[in-house]
């Protein structure tokens, strides 16, 4: 049986020439960037190009860049990175995040709760996009960092940060924004989002996994999380995933150069995806926000009348997401969902597909013939 994946928003294949590019790290080139020998200083080199290739795709310096090991440990390092600096000073931290956040940001605002900050939760609307006024109406003399994502994992929405980040820069709020889904598919640049933080992981753009970073932007001060000898300006100490991240700075430079490209390919799939879903399914087939602006690679659906775990085990040749691995749809429900108020009987038959670089128009047309052929077996 062959596959169709798409499911590129959980993960992304590393692009053949990334591979390539890592190859020589994983032999010859294996000592560290820190040695005074040439072979070390060679390598360093290799790992510099890599942080420019990542601060090129983001339009800012490589100072501004700290490779780090995942999204996660991104986020991670951002919010407990600024909540520590106040902790340890005694001061009060309040934070914001928003109520769509993946969980490695909701989850880390949780901990910094546990450490003594004040958090708080700001709602989006019912197309889970959230409003600048209701972030301004949340924030405090003591809030020190607000975290609302670029774009959401699961239904591709995309958030109006500049507009968000402008509130926060006019109380001199740090902001954060986590743009794991928008790097790559989107143009993404903190300088005109006005944000301080953002984080993106590389293997959600043809990268591989064990490799992200964080952009700190000019002036603003974090606390490492792991202490140690030093490395990543001291924001991250360890020995430096040297083979990673040279992938991560080619599968940026290769994302950066095909931006507009992908996105018309992506629309074009995903609306023909859409197309045929809705002409053959005469009951409601819904995209959870449909109004809103979003990611071109993302659908999240609803199958009317059906749980989306009985479909997706109906065709195990497509590769889609259920909440049964962590997100969307089923008897689960989805907090991004929830927060969008979508009624129980729009959510149960949710799936997520999320088309990439290497998705075809006959994938598309063969998983949107496997996709109705089993809600209409489910169905009658
Ligand atoms: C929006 C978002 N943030 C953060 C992450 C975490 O990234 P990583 O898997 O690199 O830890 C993901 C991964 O699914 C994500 O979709």
């Amino acid at each position: 049986m062959k596959s169709i994946f798409l499911d590129y928003n959980s993960t992304t294949p590393i692009a053949p020439s990334v591979q390539e590019a890592m190859l020589p790290f994983m032999a010859e080139f294996f000592a560290g960037p820190d040695g005074l020998y040439a072979q070390s200083r060679a390598i360093e080199e290799s790992l510099e190009d890599a942080r420019g290739q990542v601060a090129h795709l983001l339009g800012v310096t490589s100072d501004e860049i700290v490779f780090c090991g995942s999204g996660t440990e991104s986020c991670n390092l951002a919010i407990k990175g600024v909540a520590a600096t106040y902790l340890q000073q005694e001061k009060p931290c309040h934070i914001v995040v928003s109520a769509v956040e993946h969980p490695a940001v909701a989850q880390t605002a949780q901990f910094c709760r546990t450490l003594g900050c004040h958090v708080s939760v700001v709602d989006v609307d019912r197309h889970g996009v959230v409003n600048p006024d209701d972030l301004a109406r949340l924030l405090r003399p003591e809030t020190r960092l607000v975290s609302i994502m670029m774009a959401n994992d699961e239904t591709g929405v995309i958030q109006p940060i500049s507009q968000l980040a402008e509130v926060c820069q006019q109380k001199d709020i740090l902001f954060h924004t986590d743009a794991c889904q928008a790097a790559g598919k989107i143009p993404v640049n903190p300088n005109q989002l006005g944000v301080d933080l953002l984080s993106l992981s590389s293997h959600k753009f043809y990268g591989p996994k064990g490799a992200a970073a964080l952009f700190v932007g000019e002036g603003v001060t974090l606390n490492p999380l792991i202490h140690g000898a030093g490395g990543e300006h001291s924001l991250r100490s360890g020995c430096e995933n040297v083979m990673a991240w040279v992938g991560m700075g080619k599968a940026a430079n290769l994302v950066g150069r095909s931006l507009d490209s992908s996105a018309e390919k992506l629309t074009s799939l995903c609306k023909q995806l859409t197309q045929k879903l809705m002409t053959s399914i005469p009951d409601r087939v819904i995209v959870h926000g449909a109004a809103a602006q979003r990611i071109p690679n993302t659908l999240c659906i609803n199958f009317p009348h059906i749980s989306a775990q009985q479909l997706l085990r109906r065709v195990p040749e497509i590769c889609a997401a259920t909440s049964a691995s962590g997100s969307v749809g089923g008897t689960n429900c989805s907090p991004v969902l929830q927060a969008m108020g979508v009624p129980d009987e729009d959510k149960e038959g949710t799936i997520r597909l999320s088309l990439g670089w290497y998705t075809s128009e006959e994938e598309v047309d063969r998983a949107a013939e496997l996709l109705i052929h089993a809600w209409e077996s489910l169905h009658h």
